[in-house]
């Protein structure tokens, strides 16, 4: 027999025996705290992480894991290199990202402005912030004053286009190493050059950079810079709702595209530092995806966009499923075997494209000889999308009245019913005069079918520990407590069943909590939810709900 001997880890540093591994790459070993700091501090921090950058011809430069990641595991925390308004926004704080609202001033209403360029801003603080000066002086010494001025709420400005780009612009001489990290990037700029948002640019953005604030770079330069945001940046919100920026973070936007992402991302602090977690575990090579679009869009709305704005076409396991994993989100039902005098066959015959990687295929029925052009299923798409865009958006009837009205057309799961029916998740429970104390039994368990409806979704297309299984969750959890209580209550359940139910509710609020705890605006909202449930099932137990 082969006695081998076993390997004893040595500590990276004193390379003495050692028992304490690196918790973020899981390589290198320390046989102390202190080591572990000094061997941080000496360069492994340069080193650590459960990722490589590789390229491919297909993807171009992607992340590779370099070890198993676990479900929940930050993959990494970055600040943003470059941050800065949207293209075209309603009037936002240059500084703090905040929308802005008009305030009553002499001339009457209009915003606060930065007393040396003009720009709208929150205040006096955030016109001093380091992130605004140095584009504040360059447009101050050049005499340039901004002319928005406040005409009507939510007035979107195209002026904001060159605060972006110029702020790219700007790290050449202030952090020239960051500088070109990102003119690396990947821009697309060929594939955009003559496309009429570029040609607007020409005219805008680069008169602006050249003329008015005289600054020496080339055209070329200047829309690289706007096609590197556009093909990279993330749109960042604050947790409240109230900030919304565009920013660019140089590690993250590595992470190739998928239809089906292993992370989701969320954004921390007042710095907006980026933190990417895996949502399912991710073995070592897997390529480590985030979603550029949106996961509950069909494949038609999904790849045109990839296609337009990211310049690539998206070949994923989702995309060239015409079935989208079995859930048929982007397709609808046959009009002649669902038709009129039809025998109501079940399952009700679908239409689903000939070719889901060619936009321009057929749409057939799986059993009869029925076809459509493409464009008449974005034509559909689009004209229900805006019947759903203009239903009462503070009350439950204009929704469920639309699910039914198409009942013959779309499926259960058809994109624009899970619009729908998320909005009725959001009502039921939460709306004013919709409180789960005041909604009916008929209404409660209609959430509680449509949160599991979802969840059955959501495990085919964003499954694991991401956001949406985490609020859905919470939702059926809440839910489900109002039912246990009520049917404790009026005698249907026995005590021991109101138990039974309440420790599943507590269950999914475990799960709940394990997914959405690291979300900087849910934590107390949790705790606060795990109180109230622990205390519901002391009472039960104790016997004081009886009294
Ligand atoms: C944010 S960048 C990612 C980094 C980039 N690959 C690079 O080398 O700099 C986005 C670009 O990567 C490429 N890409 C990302 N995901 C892809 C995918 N699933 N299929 C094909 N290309 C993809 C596309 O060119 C896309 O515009």
């Amino acid at each position: 027999m082969d006695h081998k001997k076993p390997e004893i880890p040595t500590c990276e540093v004193c390379q003495q025996p050692a028992n304490q591994i690196c918790g973020g790459c899981k390589l290198v070993y320390y046989c102390s705290r202190p080591h572990q700091k000094l061997g941080w501090r000496e360069g492994h921090k340069f080193k650590c992480c459960a990722f490589k950058i590789h390229y491919s011809d297909t993807f171009g430069r992607h992340m590779i894991a370099t070890r198993d990641i676990k479900q929940g595991e930050m993959i990494l925390k970055e600040k943003p290199a470059v941050i800065g308004p949207r293209m075209t926004c309603t009037p936002h704080c240059l500084a703090c990202g905040k929308k802005l609202e008009p305030a009553k001033l002499e001339g009457g209403f209009d915003f606060y402005k930065c007393s040396l360029c003009n720009w709208p801003m929150c205040g006096p603080q955030c016109e001093k912030a380091d992130v605004h000066k140095p584009e504040c002086k360059i447009m101050s010494d050049r005499k340039y004053r901004c002319a928005i001025k406040y005409e009507q709420s939510d007035k979107a400005e195209a002026a904001y286009c060159v605060i972006t780009p110029l702020r790219v612009l700007l790290t050449k001489n202030s952090n020239p190493l960051q500088f070109e990290n990102l003119m690396s990037l990947e821009s697309h700029l060929e594939d955009k050059k003559d496309t009429p948002l570029y040609l607007v640019l020409r005219a805008n953005l680069v008169t602006f950079i050249v003329q008015v604030l005289g600054m020496e770079f080339d055209e070329e330069t200047i829309l690289k810079a706007a096609s590197i945001l556009d093909t990279n940046a993330f749109d960042v919100r604050s947790t409240d709702g109230t900030k919304r920026s565009r920013a660019i973070y140089v590690t993250a936007s590595m992470m190739n595209h998928s239809c089906k992402p292993n992370t989701r991302h969320i954004f921390l602090d007042d710095d907006y530092k980026i933190a990417v977690i895996a949502t399912v575990p991710i073995s070592k090579g897997d390529i480590i995806t985030a979603t550029y679009t949106q996961t509950l869009w069909g494949t038609l709305d999904r790849r045109r966009h990839l296609r337009n704005i990211k310049h690539f076409e998206c070949e994923c396991d989702r995309c060239k499923d015409p079935t989208e994993l079995g859930t048929y989100l982007g397709n609808i039902y046959c009009s002649i075997c669902n038709g009129p005098g039809s025998d109501n066959i079940t399952p009700k015959p679908m239409m689903v494209s000939s070719n889901p990687l060619d936009e321009n295929a057929l749409w057939r029925c799986e059993k009869c000889e029925h076809f459509i052009q493409s464009r008449q299923m974005f034509w559909g798409n689009n004209a229900l999308m805006q019947d759903l865009n203009k239903l009462n958006k503070t009350g439950h009837k204009d929704y469920e009245d639309f699910i039914r009205r198409y009942s013959n057309t779309l499926h259960p799961l058809n994109h624009l019913v899970v619009q729908a029916k998320l909005a009725l998740i959001q009502i039921y429970g939460n709306y004013k005069g919709y409180s789960l104390t005041e909604i009916s039994d008929a209404l409660l368990k209609r959430k509680v079918d449509l949160c599991h409806e979802l969840l059955e979704l959501a495990d085919k297309l964003e499954p694991g520990w991401t956001r949406f299984r985490g609020t859905l969750l919470l939702d059926l959890q809440a839910a489900m407590t109002m039912q246990t209580k009520r049917e404790y209550e009026s005698g249907k359940i026995t005590k021991a069943a109101a138990q039974d139910q309440l420790m599943e509710s507590m269950v999914l609020l475990q799960e709940a909590t394990n997914i959405l705890k690291v979300e900087p605006d849910m934590r107390t909202a949790l705790e606060v939810k795990i109180q109230e449930l622990s205390s519901q099932l002391d009472a039960e137990e104790n016997g004081i709900s009886d009294a």
